[in-house]
């Protein structure tokens, strides 16, 4: 049985079909008279002969016949008796967001959609959702054709088994040879034929010009003319998908969004995205699961979500995957990660660690949310647990689902629905394209206004690290979190390459991470409040102290040159006994990261490497993050969700210039002065204490202290 406490990995739902039984028992009824209307007329002839039929044997290979074909009949009836409904896969809603066709060039959004489309999944069931904060024209457009591309692709897909199905990763993997026993002649032809399609649609986007699009206005672009990206109204298309089955070709719906924008109005960066496209979709589709991935996100493994359901539907009990998280990986990763931003050791150590307690952290994409746990619902044995918030339990009224989420009707119902439990909805909407009002009116600027947005339901505001916070807000709820780790990895994405990219990404996320810690969600008061675990409590904190991290490390960075500079010491000298503790600890610990590394299966090199970015990241983008959000809390400024850039096909091959791609950048970003003067100023300590080694050697306590400081300075694997 469905039921919201209790979902299995198979389930056995019983068909009701009242009619069809009494139509099975009407027949054998008829079959049963006949049989004995026959008997009776066969002992009656047999008595008196008087009305005998005109041939008896006739008679007698009827009944017998007919009795067989009551037998089979009851046969039928037993088989037919009790169904039960099969493929019970719920509905899922895939997002997708995109911020700025420049630095998220619109072929690899749509590389990103193509391979959502094609996944292995009942078509009818997928709904994918494009959130467009760039309201682009372009993206728009790209869209558009991928659209029509999507109508060649999928099916290519499904009958060849294509086995990545983004299609620029898919085709600059190589030629058609060697692609599996399929590779016949007849594949050959489709491949060359579906690549050629593809360099049509890749040429189509590239060599589409905004102006031009604007300009000649047609139809759809019409609501891009004078739109400004920070100012205009909300613009919905619905590209493919006439309903809940698509539009009956084996593609899922897809749906472009790009919500209103006003200057006087917070639109609060992805999480804003986020909730807008959380809100469009229960509207139009309302699935029960929500997969939400980065534009540069694509699906390599298209099992992904019928592995995820596994997690989702195949616990004893629902609250252990509140949400499934893919790990982040990343496709045409640099050789030796050298700017530290590829996390294996932190995803395999530390990320496998915590899915052992209370569950993986959500990281902002490839993820799979159940719809109800983004709707603030607690699980189910909690119900009635005394620090939900009242309205949570049981059902609650109209009037607390209007102030929870707002003023629109329809989205009230569909909430209500979900909040229900039900997985296996029946589709509400039978014409995407007639509903664009009701989306509309639930993406305007306004709409949030005094509702639990981005609060206790949907993704959490006043973070730039909007994931880690939603993720800790379901985990204070009481759910748990599985991690969907699927090989061949469920999905890629890029890593920022380049110094400053990266330096950038990581300055967000500590500020985000900052943020946290100073906010009312600080995991501390949570673990104390609501149902965060302790231990996941103190595996929040891992990593929300990044940024507190910063002015601790540069303080130490400083003591060696500061010792070496003044001529004293901060260690113990090589002649006293305690000097072997910090060579040791040197040692053992270098050696154990080292360890780590090897154990992943990665370089000496990357360990090196990773072990540098960790000290430029600190005294650069930590530090900065930390002031960030000092300033921020003093009210002297405003924090920002910077984009990160990404190329398509990256890390494949040098740039144009021919430089290494893995080599460090500098630009002039204010980022680089603290980890350069402290450099410089250690370059400086290090010669100077030379100086007085070599010369002063005669004055005896001080080479002790300065070799012992330089050993340690250098140590810290400062560069
Ligand atoms: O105003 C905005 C800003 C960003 N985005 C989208 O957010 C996503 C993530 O942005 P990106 O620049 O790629 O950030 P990353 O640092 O690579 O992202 C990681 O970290 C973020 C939190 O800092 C999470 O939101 C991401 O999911 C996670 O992959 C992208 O799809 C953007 O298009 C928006 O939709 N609106
Ligand atoms: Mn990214």
């Amino acid at each position: 049985m469905a039921s919201a406490t209790k979902l299995l990995l198979q389930e056995r739902v019983p068909l009701a079909r009242t009619a069809w039984k009494l139509a099975d028992l009407a027949v054998l009824s008829l079959l049963l008279a006949l049989l004995a209307r026959r008997a009776a007329t066969l002992l009656a002839a047999g008595g008196a002969g008087s009305a005998a039929p005109a041939c008896t044997w006739c008679w007698l290979a009827a009944l017998v016949c007919e009795a067989w074909f009551t037998v089979v009949w009851l046969l039928n009836v037993n088989g037919k008796w009790s169904p039960v409904r099969i493929d019970e896969l719920p509905a899922v809603d895939m997002f997708v967001t995109t911020a700025d066709p420049k630095l998220e060039p619109p072929a690899v959004t749509v590389d990103t959609v193509l391979s959502l489309l094609a996944l292995d999944y009942p078509a009818g069931k997928l709904a994918c959702y494009v959130s467009d904060d760039g309201c682009s024209p372009l993206t728009f457009f790209a869209l558009r054709e991928a659209a029509e591309f999507a109508k060649l692709w999928v099916p290519f897909c499904m009958k060849h088994r294509v086995s990545v199905r983004a299609p620029f990763v898919y085709f600059s993997s190589g030629g058609p040879a060697g692609r599996g026993s399929a590779a016949g002649d007849e594949f050959q032809r489709d491949w060359t034929a579906m690549k050629s399609e593809y360099e049509k649609l890749a040429s189509r986007i590239e060599n589409a010009d905004e102006e031009s699009l604007v300009r000649r206005g047609d139809g759809d672009f019409a609501e891009f003319v004078g739109a400004d990206r920070r100012d205009h109204p909300t613009i919905i298309k619905v590209l493919r998908g006439t309903g809940r089955e698509g539009d009956g070709d084996g593609v899922p719906s897809l749906v472009y969004i790009s919500r209103e924008k006003s200057p006087r109005h917070h639109h609060h960066f992805k999480a804003g995205a986020m909730n807008v496209l959380t809100r469009v979709s229960a509207v139009l589709t309302n699935a029960p699961v929500m997969l939400n991935v980065d534009c540069d996100m694509f699906a390599n493994n298209p099992q992904v979500a019928l592995h995820a359901m596994c997690l989702l539907l195949g616990f004893d009990d629902e609250v252990h995957s509140g949400f499934a998280q893919a790990p982040q990986k990343f496709h045409g990763a640099l050789k030796d990660d050298p700017f530290g931003n590829q996390m294996e050791v932190i995803y395999q150590k530390l990320g496998f660690g915590i899915a052992g307690l209370q569950g993986m952290f959500y990281g902002g994409t490839s993820c799979f949310h159940r719809r109800k746990v983004i709707y603030g619902v607690p699980p189910p044995e909690s119900a009635t647990d005394v620090q939900q918030p009242t309205r949570m339990r049981g059902s609650p009224s109209y009037k607390e689902l209007q102030k929870m989420f707002g003023g629109s009707k329809e989205l009230i119902e569909s909430a209500r629905s979900i909040m229900s439990g039900e997985m296996f909805a029946a589709a509400p909407a039978a014409d995407l394209s007639s509903r664009i009002d009701v989306a509309k009116e639930v993406s305007s600027c306004s709409y949030e206004a005094a509702t639990s947005w981005g609060q206790e339901v949907g993704w959490v505001y006043g973070s730039m690290t909007e994931d880690i916070l939603t993720g800790q807000r379901i985990h204070a709820a009481g759910w748990r979190s599985a991690l969907l780790n699927t090989d061949p990895p469920a999905f890629l994405g890029g890593a920022p390459t380049g110094g400053p990219a990266s330096l950038t990404q990581y300055k967000r996320w500590a500020t985000g991470l900052l943020e946290i810690i100073f906010s009312r969600n600080n995991p501390i008061l949570q673990c104390i409040s609501r149902r965060l675990e302790l231990r996941q409590c103190l595996a929040y904190l891992v990593i929300d102290v990044w940024p507190l991290r910063a002015p601790f490390e540069l303080c130490y960075a400083l003591l060696g040159p500061y010792c070496l500079l003044a001529n004293r010491s901060f260690l113990p000298k090589v002649s006293e006994p305690g000097f072997i503790i910090p060579v040791a600890l040197f040692l053992t610990y270098n050696l154990y990261n080292l360890a780590e590394y090897m154990e992943c299966r990665l370089s000496a090199r990357a360990w090196w490497n990773n072990h540098r970015m960790q000290r430029i990241v600190s005294s650069s983008a930590w530090l900065l993050a930390f002031l960030t959000v000092v300033l921020k809390t003093l009210g002297l400024s405003e924090t920002v969700f910077e984009v990160t850039r990404k190329e398509q096909g990256q890390g494949a091959a040098p740039d144009d210039d021919g430089a290494d791609p893995g080599r460090f950048t500098f630009d002039s970003s204010p980022v680089f002065v603290p980890p350069t003067a402290l450099t410089i100023l250690t370059a400086v300590a290090l010669a100077v204490g030379a100086w007085r080694a070599v010369a002063g050697a005669a004055p005896a306590p001080a080479p002790g202290s300065s070799r012992a400081a330089a050993g340690w300075c250098s140590a810290s694997g400062r560069s």
